[in-house]
């Protein structure tokens, strides 16, 4: 079996590369990074190390790269005899990969097997589906008619924490040893893909809100505030009583809707929180606060991690979230001068203002509730910084 991966960074690498090989794949990567392209055609090969006491390796076979950008004629090719394709490249790479899948999907429709699965394996809520309106945007209504018979873009929510890597071996991935991959079976067409170790669930909203509005908005609330406190290491940050607490009454925020809205048992979800909270912590994994923290103008938008959560907490309960305020309020903050859109947001704040900020990032009404609370969080931490 062939899979098509786009993106072999972290997550590329040392999630799905790993999980696709393990069901026997053999897995083509494309990238536009010429250095790990090279190093994959050359080894063929590469490890996944565990980060727990085990220190367990794990080795990928088979596996060689196309550079999109020297070479997309490949890319095309390998999509349109492909067994599946995924993709790890961030939420804001996926409009420029659609493109290549567009033509390898029309190539593909020359061929006799024609059904395919394209899977988008990103930190957002739709990210199969947005990719797939993209791809559509390159077809006409005939080829879209097509597409629509033999292609699925089933959403999904993937859950691994891959931190920066700082291996030796370049190609070496080092990754916590949980891990979950929920894929929506209900869009598939044709025979499901065989990828061992991936759920496949008829309704994905309640797994997908459940991960992102849990573990990713926790570690998002750690990284802000720990940046702000001058920390750079997740695990200092994570040592903080005061941020230990804050991400603990965020958690029971969110938790209260995710209860709420998905039934879940509170029990339940509770040791969900705090096994998640221990894998934040885990003393074999190094992370940066500006990893886990980066591109917030994206983090900020209302279907992402913060905003998102707030504004249903608001739909249902009627009151303002006052920890999740705070947490927006401190990525309104984060100023590391790497992190182009953190210059941005500062930038704006300073051009525009604070209110203009805020609306402009997150979309929500001046004037309500919700906007006036984070306003009033973002004018608290200004005088506590
Ligand atoms: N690192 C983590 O722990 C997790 C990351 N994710 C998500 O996975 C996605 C990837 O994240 P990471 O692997 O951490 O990032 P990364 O930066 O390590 O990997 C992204 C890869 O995409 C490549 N890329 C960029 N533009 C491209 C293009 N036009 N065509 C093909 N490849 C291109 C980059 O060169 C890089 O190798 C993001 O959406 C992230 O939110 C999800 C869960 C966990
Ligand atoms: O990859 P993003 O969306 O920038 O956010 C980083 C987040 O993703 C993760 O890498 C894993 O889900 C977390 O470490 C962190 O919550």
């Amino acid at each position: 079996m062939k899979a098509v991966h786009f993106g072999a960074g972290n997550i590329g690498r040392g999630f799905i590369g790993l999980l696709l090989h393990q069901s026997g794949y053999k897995t083509c990567f494309v990238d536009v990074n010429e250095e790990i392209v090279d190093m994959l055609n050359d080894k063929q090969q590469y490890t996944v190390k565990l980060a727990d006491a085990s220190g367990e390796e794990l080795l990928v076979e088979n596996v060689h790269a196309i550079n999109s950008i020297k070479n997309p004629e490949l890319v095309v090719e390998e999509i349109a005899n492909a067994d599946i394709v995924t993709a790890a490249v961030g939420a804001n790479i996926l409009p420029l990969i659609a493109g290549l899948i567009a033509k390898g999907l029309k190539k593909r429709l020359t061929q006799a097997n024609k059904e395919l699965t394209i899977i988008a394996c990103e930190n957002m809520i739709g990210g199969s589906s947005f990719l797939k309106e993209k791809v559509y945007a390159e077809l006409t209504d005939e080829e879209k008619g097509l597409f629509d018979t033999y292609f699925s873009f089933p959403n999904a929510a993937v859950d691994r924490i891959v931190p920066n890597q700082t291996n030796a071996d370049k190609l070496a991935v080092t990754v916590e040893p949980f891990f979950e991959w929920v894929v929506d079976e209900s869009e598939i067409k044709g025979t499901t893909p065989q990828v061992q170790g991936v759920t496949f669930v008829p309704d994905l909203e309640p797994f997908i809100e459940r991960k992102l509005f849990t573990v990713n908005t926790g570690h998002a609330v750690v990284a802000y505030f720990g940046y702000l406190a001058g920390i750079r290491n997740m695990h200092e940050a994570l040592e903080n009583t005061e941020i230990r607490e804050t991400i603990e009454r965020v958690l029971q925020e969110t938790g209260r809707y995710l209860t709420a809205a998905y039934s879940f048992d509170e029990q339940a979800h509770a040791a969900y929180v705090q096994k998640i909270i221990g894998r934040f912590a885990n003393p074999y994994i190094s992370d940066d606060t500006t990893r886990v923290g980066r591109s917030p103008m994206r983090k900020l938008q209302n279907t992402d991690r913060l905003v998102r959560p707030a504004i249903q907490y608001v739909e249902m309960f009627g009151d303002i979230p006052e920890y999740l305020t705070k947490g927006i309020a401190a990525a309104l903050h984060y100023d590391f001068k790497e992190d182009a859109e953190a210059n941005e947001i500062q930038e704006m704040i300073k051009q525009k203002g604070i209110q203009f900020t805020i609306e402009k990032t997150t979309n929500i009404n001046p004037g309500t509730e919700l906007f006036d609370m984070i306003l009033q969080q973002y004018e608290n931490l200004s005088i506590e910084r």
